[in-house]
């Protein structure tokens, strides 16, 4: 008889990079990569873990970079909420086609194409088990996906936001552009605040510290890595109030 492993949480909330899901590409969507990712989901599904999902933008549009380009902030930010919602209508049929079951909610009303946020109604899908994608960011501009993950991981009462990144996680300086930076395994929020390291934006970090939720970052690209997280495997990098860093 094969036994189940026990994961270290009951409940999480997962935020995907979106530009993780380009994969070697420019633009879009990778469909090797979003594949792999829906398989990576059913593992951690089949551990018994409930999992919200929060999928970024990056691979399709952000507000910002559109405004540099000329339009107004405010329609870029909208077309960057939207970009979240294309990037969730296809990991819900990759977990679909994985024979995960799944939904899709956006925060922006979308009739006929997905389930508008509603609170009781995510809480009642992660019970019976289904993956719940929440899309569109907060509904707002001028916020993140990162926010939104914080958001509705303290909205769902999540053991724990799981930042599934590109690089192995936070380090003492952006790694991408500083090849001696240091990988910080356990590092408190106000850290990370006061010394400006930009894995995450201020606001989400403010949010999760202020609502207490811990704040797993973790390398994606790295196969089977989110299981080993699930499992409470010594991965990525754990930010959480000073009292617990030292544990
Ligand atoms: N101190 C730091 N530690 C780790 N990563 C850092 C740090 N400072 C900056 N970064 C950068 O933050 C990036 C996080 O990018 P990621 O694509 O996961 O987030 P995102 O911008 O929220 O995602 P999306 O593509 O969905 O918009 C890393 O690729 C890394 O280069
Ligand atoms: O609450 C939100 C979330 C996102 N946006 C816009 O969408 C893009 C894509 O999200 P990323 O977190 O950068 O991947 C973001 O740049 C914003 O333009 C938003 O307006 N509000």
């Amino acid at each position: 008889m094969t036994t189940i492993p026990k994961a270290a949480y009951r409940r999480i909330l997962l935020k995907l990079s979106g530009e993780a899901l380009m994969g070697e590409e420019n633009f879009g969507i990778d469909a090797k990569v979003l594949d792999r990712m829906a398989l990576e989901i059913k593992e951690i599904v089949e551990l018994g873990v409930e999992v919200g999902l929060v999928i970024g933008g990056g691979n399709l549009f952000r507000g910002e970079g559109l405004a540099k380009a000329g339009m107004h902030r405010v329609v870029g930010d909208h077309m960057g909420m939207l970009a979240t919602v294309m990037n969730g209508l296809a990991m819900r049929d990759a977990l679909h086609r994985a024979f995960v079951n799944a939904r899709l909610m956006s925060a922006i009303p979308l009739n006929g194409v997905c389930d508008s946020y509603n609170w009781a109604d995510a809480i009642s899908y992660l019970k019976s088990g289904r993956v719940v994608i929440f899309s569109a960011g907060t509904g707002n501009p001028f916020f993140t996906t990162d926010s939104a993950a914080c958001l509705r991981g303290i909205e769902i009462e999540a053991d724990a936001v799981l930042k599934a990144t590109k690089v192995d996680g936070v380090y003492s300086a952006d790694p991408v552009k500083n090849p001696d930076a240091v990988l910080l395994k356990r590092i408190s929020y106000q850290e990370v605040l006061e010394k400006e390291l930009k894995v995450m934006d201020l606001s989400a970090f403010t949010l999760a510290r202020d609502h207490n939720i811990p704040i797993r970052v973790f390398n994606m690209n790295k196969p089977g890595c989110l299981k080993r997280v699930v499992l409470g495997d010594d991965e990525g990098t754990t930010i959480c109030h000073p009292e617990k860093v030292k544990k």
